[in-house]
Order: C-alpha cells, then structure tokens, then sequence
C-alpha cells in the first residue's frame, strides 16, 4: 500500500492525521472519456474514439469500484472490444502488482510488474495514488480515466455503435433521479463502509457506522416496493449499489466493523442483492475468493495476523422472490424503454 510522489514510489498507508481520524477518498486525475467519435467527453480532453481493441482495462477481482466496469463490460457485451488485465489480489508494499508467471494475474498489454508503472508511463512525474479500475489507451499509450463512475458511463453508451448490446442503464429521463440515489449511495454506503473502516478515531467511526445503517434502512424501506432503485428500472444506481452489496457479509460487516446486522438480515436488501447476483453474466463477475483475500490479507493495520475468514456462508444463487415488483433482466434495461 502507497502512493507514487513525483513518479517515485513510497510505501505508506492512508494519512488520517491530518483529517483528525477521518478517512478521506482522493479524487481521480485522469479524467478523460471516450467517445463514438473521439469528441471530448464532459472532462479531460478529446482523441479517444471508441473502437474496439484500442483499450485496455486493468482491474482487480477484489476491488468494488472495478467491479461496476466489469459488470458493465459483461452485460453490454464488450468483453471481446475491451480486454483485460486483472491485478494479484494482494496489496502489499508494491501496492498493485501483476504475477508475470501467472496468466490469470499478468499484465497482457504492458507487461507490468506493477500498477504503478503504468501511471508513470503516462505521467513520469505522477503524485497521488494508484488505483484501479484504469482504462490504457494502446493507441496513445495514455491512460484514459481512473474514475469508475465515469467508465461505466462510457461502456454505457460510446461502443454502441460498434455492436455492444442496447441495453441503457443511464436512460435520459431517469438521470437527475439516478444521480441523486448515486450521491446518497455514494457517500453513506460505497465509500461509508470504507469510512468507517478506515477510520483511526472513534467518533469517525461511529459516524460513519450510523451513516451506513441510516442508508441500508432507507434503502430497504425503497425496496420494499419497487425491485429496483430508480423509475423501476434496472439503472446504473443499482449496479453501483450492487458491487458494495455482495461484499458486506464477508468483508464490510467485520474487517470494517459495520456490524449492527448482516446485510443478510434486512428483508429487502437480500433478496435484492441475490436478484441481481442472478442476472445472467453477473455472478462470472463476482470472486468471494479474490475479495476475501484482498481485504484481510492487504489491510494489516486493520488485519495484521492476515488469517482470511473461512466463511460466511452466503447463498446468493437462493430463489430471490422479486420477480412481482417489476420487469425482468433485460427488458428491465432495454434502450429507449422508458
Ligand atoms: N474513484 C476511484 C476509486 C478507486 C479506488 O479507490 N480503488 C482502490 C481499490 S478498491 C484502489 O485502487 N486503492 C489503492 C490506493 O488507494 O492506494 C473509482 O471509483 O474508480
């Protein structure tokens, strides 16, 4: 675990001092967007047309916030388009590393031994943390964007054009209402549990615990009527949700300590979670193994005897039981269905 500091290397974990305890996430700097015809995106600067095998997607199994690009990448069929290199589980000293023996585990674009050559191959001098999921551009040799949110949004829409799946889980009318679920979701829960895991102050944590818990209790209240988040379809704020969901039982509710209940234990919340689990494509995406490991083994502040947990046992693949409260997968998704 570290960050890169004018293009060199440190190994060091996250600075909570001078927040008084508080974990606080940094903002992404590659903030680049590929698009049908190489016009520039909301941020960053125009060149990267979508076209497929120009980019490369590095991710991590373990990771929640590369997890909604793997999902997107599978469900919108961009698997062949858009190939990947998956980082070792293990986040030690090197920070993200690659196991060139290992095929599952190399980097088969650059041939890295580390995450962080390839943000020093865009920007030799690079400060700030290295972090996946990471879009390369093999064309420019430039990386595109660090910022999950804004690449499933490209993978949403720009390589429609060249044949990925019409399905749309950013539909037009829905987006004011997506954004807000996303910002609540966001701060109280995707990162909440990092909060409250990360913190190194008491009253930090149990701020960001209450905030946690405040959210999943809305949340399962919204579910209780509705199969999914926003207008009844199956939106980007379902996915964003999803990818922290399925690592609550195993990891968030002990290593980060948020155990006022198992996710396991709210009446919508898990019926919701193994609804989308179900979803033809996504299970291929989720490896408890990987996100176990990562987490124990990496964090030693958190975890220093690196024991994993054996269980808990999870039963995603269970009848979910929402079948009534709204469409099925796909024509949940389906573009121009609104
Ligand atoms: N804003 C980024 C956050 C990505 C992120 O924090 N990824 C974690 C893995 S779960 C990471 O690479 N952390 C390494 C570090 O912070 O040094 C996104 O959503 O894409």
């Amino acid at each position: 675990m570290g960050l890169l500091i004018n293009g060199q290397w440190h190994d060091q974990w996250y600075d909570t001092a001078k927040s008084g305890g508080a974990f606080v996430r940094e903002s992404a700097q590659f903030r680049n967007w590929v698009t049908p015809d190489g016009s520039a995106g909301p941020t960053g600067d125009a060149g990267f047309a979508a076209e497929p095998g120009r980019y490369h997607l590095y991710v991590a199994l373990a990771c929640p916030w590369a997890h909604r690009t793997l999902v997107f990448r599978r469900l919108k069929g961009l698997e062949e388009m858009i190939p990947v290199s998956i980082v070792h589980p293990d986040m030690l000293e090197n920070g993200w590393a690659f196991r060139p023996d290992d095929p599952f585990h190399r980097d088969h674009e650059n041939g890295a031994r580390f995450m962080h050559e390839i943000y020093t191959r865009d920007t030799p001098d690079y400060t700030g943390r290295v972090t996946i999921p990471c879009l390369w551009d093999t064309h420019r040799k430039r990386i595109v964007s660090n910022e999950s949110a804004d690449l499933i949004r490209m993978f949403n829409s720009a390589f429609d054009g060249q044949g990925a799946r019409a399905l749309d889980f950013h539909p037009e009318p829905l987006r004011d209402e997506i954004d807000a679920v996303n910002e609540r979701v966001y701060n109280s829960v995707n990162n909440g549990v990092y909060r409250a895991g990360f913190a190194t102050a008491q009253d930090k944590y149990e701020q960001a615990f209450t905030e946690v818990f405040d959210a999943l209790d809305w949340l399962d209240g919204l579910l209780a009527e509705q199969r999914y988040l926003v207008g009844n379809r199956l939106t980007e704020a379902d996915w964003r949700l999803f990818t922290t969901l399925v690592r609550f039982d195993a990891v968030y509710y002990s290593h980060f300590k948020c155990n006022r209940q198992q996710l396991r234990d709210f009446p919508n919340l898990q019926g919701y979670l193994k609804d989308l689990y179900q979803i033809p494509g996504v299970a291929d995406t989720v490896n408890i193994d990987q996100i176990k490991r990562h987490y124990y083994r990496s964090q030693r502040t958190i975890n220093p005897t690196q024991i994993v947990p054996a269980g808990p046992r999870l039963e995603l693949e269970r009848p979910h039981g929402r079948g009534h409260l709204g469409p099925d997968f796909p024509e949940a998704c389906a573009s121009a269905s609104v």
